[in-house]
């Protein structure tokens, strides 16, 4: 379990290096790194250089902390996250989160690659998280709770910003984005679902099954910070035309459509 301890020193150490303490944050889901592009004024520090730091195993996932503005507002940029079939903890998961909470964060952005459940949607489409379910098979803030970052028993039914939502909704619409809006399902991964899973999790309400942004979207909500999610629908879990899921395929998917978030978040900023 990770302590405030380290938090603070990973904190301090980032904080000797970037003068800047911005407010909002990003967390990019693979293949979502385009983003970066966009990013003026940019400094950045490799995961691997910061105390404590979990390192990114994934493809598509960097393993960087970047500072710099979008849209002339100053932003960190998580780019890569780190995911519990990777092996780590979900405190693990959440550090990264923790961390910036610790340098000043208010609010964030987080990001994913998902697979479609909700029948309407096609791969390329974006998602507006509205609700999250998590069947993971624990939370970030089980254990001793972080008492300088939340309480014990965080309020969860309104786990993303409604104001941010509605701005989200409307520069979409200003930007003739067809914004699908929906659940995400967080499993553990790494393996795909099987067609009953599919079932269940489309069953309990889901539109959209990753293995991810369910803990931090908690360690978000406890730390009291506003969360927006989107999901980029990398497949259709149930696929209209049998096909094999492949990582490149999402990251691929991910990478293309990242170009229409990356232009949707830059405005709801
Ligand atoms: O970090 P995200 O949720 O975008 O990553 C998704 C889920 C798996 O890590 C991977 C599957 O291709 O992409
Ligand atoms: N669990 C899960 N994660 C994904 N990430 C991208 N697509 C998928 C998917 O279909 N299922």
């Amino acid at each position: 379990m990770k302590s405030i301890f380290q938090i603070n020193e990973a904190a301090k150490f980032v904080s000797n290096r970037i003068s800047s303490a911005p407010r909002t944050g990003v967390i990019l889901g693979s293949g979502l790194g385009g983003l970066v592009s966009a990013l003026k004024e940019s400094m950045s520090i490799r995961y691997a250089d910061i105390p404590h730091f979990p390192v990114s195993t994934v493809v598509g996932h960097r393993g960087e902390l970047i500072v710099g503005e979008l849209n002339r507002v100053p932003v960190w940029v998580l780019n890569g996250r780190f995911h519990y079939y990777e092996g780590y903890d979900l405190d693990d998961v959440v550090f990264p989160l923790r961390v910036l909470r610790a340098l000043g964060l208010e609010r964030i952005i987080i990001t994913n690659a998902a697979g479609g459940l909700n029948p309407s949607f096609e791969a390329g489409d974006i998602m507006l998280i509205e609700d999250i379910i998590s069947l993971m098979p624990a939370n970030p803030l089980r254990g001793k709770n972080l008492d300088e970052f939340g309480p014990r028993f965080p309020d969860m039914s309104e786990p993303f910003c409604s104001t941010w939502m509605k701005q989200a909704i409307g520069e979409a619409e200003n930007q003739n984005i067809n914004l699908r809006k929906g659940t995400y399902v967080g499993l553990t991964g790494p393996k795909l679902e099987t067609k009953a899973e599919i079932n269940y999790c489309r069953l309990i309400g889901g539109d959209a099954v990753g293995m991810s942004t369910v803990s931090e979207v908690i360690a978000a909500n406890h730390m009291g910070i506003k969360v927006l999610g989107f999901s980029v629908i990398t497949n259709e879990s149930i696929p209209k035309v049998k096909k094999e899921f492949t990582h490149e395929e999402v990251v691929d998917v991910a990478n293309k459509a990242g170009a229409t978030l990356a232009k949707l978040i830059k405005r709801v900023l």
